[in-house]
């Protein structure tokens, strides 16, 4: 886990309780994430996932524990790491295209204006948006336009790891399903690292490698590593017919339901640290007859 790409070494974030003393919201979480996969993480309202998305992104220092990405500890923001939020945080005064292009030049200062102009109009093509639209302002764009183009802009700086904060909890279900399978499309051709906070287990099934399950706070651990053992390409109305599908699917709502509670609030011992436990499931013929339906291997 150490030499992972994206390694979380002992994080612990406290806060005051207002009351003079301090509260834990989780404490020695470790845990890696390698190149190029795609990670999502679910837990209850509160239980710290927003925190450790702050942390990844440079945005906010824990209270103790390390970050390192290829090896370094991180510290600030950096264009090696990109962050979609919730509220797609585009530039008012600036097109769609200006928008994105606005960062490809920064991130690539050698480039010519026609080169950035070309990549830019390429990453808004690749989630949906073309013609006209990419010339309006982000007031005359629906709510899921908008999101196209914060996903586009991060995906087309190229950063090594991007981190995307619940991108489509303001979108209808009809938007959020058709950009869901874009932001794969757009990501499928690249080896980034995306980590991804969701409360919409399906979301996360379609998308993730692997899932990680939080207990609820404070307190609160990386309990689960959950591989999602469906195949890629996957798209929304195929993997449901998986007979992985709905196996995954109930482990995530029985621990979300029950185990994120039982599991929450255990004080550490001096010096423990807290990873992830594997849990792998597999129904189909080729996990081999003597397998059990579902593994958990401690890593
Ligand atoms: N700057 C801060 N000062 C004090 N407490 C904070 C601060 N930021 C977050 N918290 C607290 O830390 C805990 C974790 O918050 P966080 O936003 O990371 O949770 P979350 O899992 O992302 O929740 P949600 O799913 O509701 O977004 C909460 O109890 C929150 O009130």
């Amino acid at each position: 886990m150490a030499n992972s790409f994206l390694s979380i070494e002992k994080l612990t974030q406290r806060y005051p309780d207002g009351k003079g003393g301090e509260f834990t919201v989780f404490e020695n979480a470790s845990f890696g994430i390698e190149k190029g996969e795609f990670v999502c993480i679910l837990g209850h309202s509160g239980c710290g996932k927003s925190t450790i998305m702050n942390i990844l992104a440079g945005l906010s220092e824990p209270t103790e524990g390390v970050v390192k990405m290829d090896g370094f500890a991180i510290s600030g923001p950096s264009l090696d790491r990109g962050v979609v939020f919730q509220n797609y945080s585009l530039l008012p005064w600036l097109t769609a295209l200006k928008n994105v292009t606005f960062g490809v030049a920064a991130r690539f200062p050698d480039w010519t204006k026609k080169k950035v102009e070309d990549h830019s109009i390429a990453f808004l093509d690749k989630v949906g948006l073309s013609g006209d639209a990419i010339h309006r302002k982000p007031s005359q764009l629906s709510g899921g336009m908008r999101q196209r183009v914060s996903i586009a802009r991060a995906f087309a700086n190229e950063p090594k790891l991007l981190l995307l904060d619940e991108p489509f909890g303001a979108l209808d279900a009809l938007t959020r399903g058709t950009i869901q399978e874009e932001l794969l499309k757009v990501w499928s051709g690249t080896d980034q690292t995306v980590f991804m906070i969701t409360h919409d287990i399906d979301e996360a099934i379609l998308l993730a490698d692997r899932i990680l399950l939080m207990t609820n706070g404070p307190l609160a651990r990386v309990a689960e590593s959950v591989e999602i053992t469906i195949p890629r390409p996957r798209l929304r109305t195929d993997i449901v017919e998986h007979p992985n599908y709905y196996a995954i699917r109930n482990h995530l709502v029985q621990f979300l339901g029950k185990r994120s509670a039982e599991l929450a609030g255990q004080v550490s011992a001096e010096g423990e640290t807290h990873s992830p436990e594997t849990v792998r499931i597999d129904k189909t013929e080729h996990a081999g007859d003597a397998q059990p339906l579902l593994q958990a291997v401690k890593t």
